[in-house]
């Protein structure tokens, strides 16, 4: 193997940037939430982002039944891989040569999902080095890690070369920074006509200001949940112009409501139902050009 190849993540890791980036580095360290792992080990995709779609009531059949718990979790995790799907679907042609990044790459299910579609190189940043070294040893066991790679990096300040990345995404990541920032970051290693796609949960102006819900929702992960508003803010002053906004809220419902049900709760599923049906909260997409 390569230099490339053998890359760990714990082998240099930067100190983090902020005290805040420490704690985050920390908390994802630690995590080990069964409703995680025992959803990735369905088919080996780990993820750490909610669900889209409508739930298969047929395939889960009896509640009664003694597989119904394993049947629940594949249906979970099938709609969470949904909606890694969904964000692909964004990110228009992307061929094999292209590098993408993946701004808070979690354990590296999208990532996998990503070089299985297009067969381009993905490019993973984490403030995690578990998580970075979970996701290299799931590229080494798929036999891609000359093509997949996570690594220990502030998504605010990467290596990637101005220019250089046809393709990016923030899959549930972007409420652990500003914003302003991150798409500074995000519009400089893009090319020029790249796509960014972000799914993420923020606060619906429509509602005022952020809803109880919402903010269990940032004290429970120690997170920021940034508004609509300041999203297309944020964007327009970075050169990146929205080509697709999807409100997933009703789309992400359904997992909340299946997972609700299940011995998999963390506590957090009531905050997340609550926002969501008295409209403080959303679920979104948004695809972007970078002009
Ligand atoms: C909720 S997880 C989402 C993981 C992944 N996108 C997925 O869909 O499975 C949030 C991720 O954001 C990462 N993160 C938060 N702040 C970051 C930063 N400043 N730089 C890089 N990664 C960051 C965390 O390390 C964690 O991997
Ligand atoms: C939409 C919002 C506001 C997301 C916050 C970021 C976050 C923690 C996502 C899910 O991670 P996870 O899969 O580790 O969480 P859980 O353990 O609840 O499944
Ligand atoms: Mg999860």
């Amino acid at each position: 193997m390569t230099a490339e190849t053998t890359f760990t993540a714990s082998a240099k890791i930067p100190a983090p940037a902020t005290p805040y980036q420490g704690d985050i580095a920390r908390y994802w360290n630690n995590e080990a939430r069964p409703v995680n792992l025992r959803l990735g080990d369905v088919d080996g995709l780990y993820h750490h982002h909610y669900g889209i779609g409508a739930v298969d009531h047929a395939a889960l059949g009896d509640p009664a039944h003694s597989e119904y718990e394993k049947k629940l979790i594949a249906e979970l995790h099938r709609l969470e891989s949904a909606q890694a799907e969904f964000l692909l679907d964004h990110l228009g042609p992307v061929g094999a040569d292209d590098t993408l990044v993946d701004a808070g790459c979690g354990r590296g299910g999208s990532m996998v999902m990503a070089h299985r579609r297009f067969g381009c190189r993905v490019e993973g940043v984490t403030l995690s080095a578990a998580q970075a070294d979970f996701g290299n040893r799931r590229a080494r066991e798929l036999r891609i890690e000359d093509h997949v790679r996570s690594r220990v990096c502030n998504m605010l300040d990467t290596p990637f070369d101005k220019g250089s990345i046809a393709a990016s995404w923030n899959n549930e990541s972007t409420m652990y920074v500003d914003l302003h920032d991150l798409f500074a970051e995000h519009s400089r290693f893009l090319k020029v006509g790249g796509r960014y796609v972000t799914i993420t949960g923020c606060w619906n102006p429509r509602y005022g200001q952020p809803s109880k819900w919402v903010s269990q929702i940032n004290a429970h992960f120690e997170c920021n949940i940034h508004s609509r508003r300041e999203y297309v803010r944020a964007m327009a002053d970075n050169r990146l112009v929205p080509q697709a906004i999807v409100d997933l809220t009703p789309e992400t419902l359904p997992y909340w409501e299946l997972r609700a049900t299940s011995s998999l709760v963390t506590g957090i599923e009531e905050a997340f139902i609550e926002s969501y049906r008295d409209g403080s909260f959303q679920y979104v997409l948004i695809a972007a050009d970078r002009v």
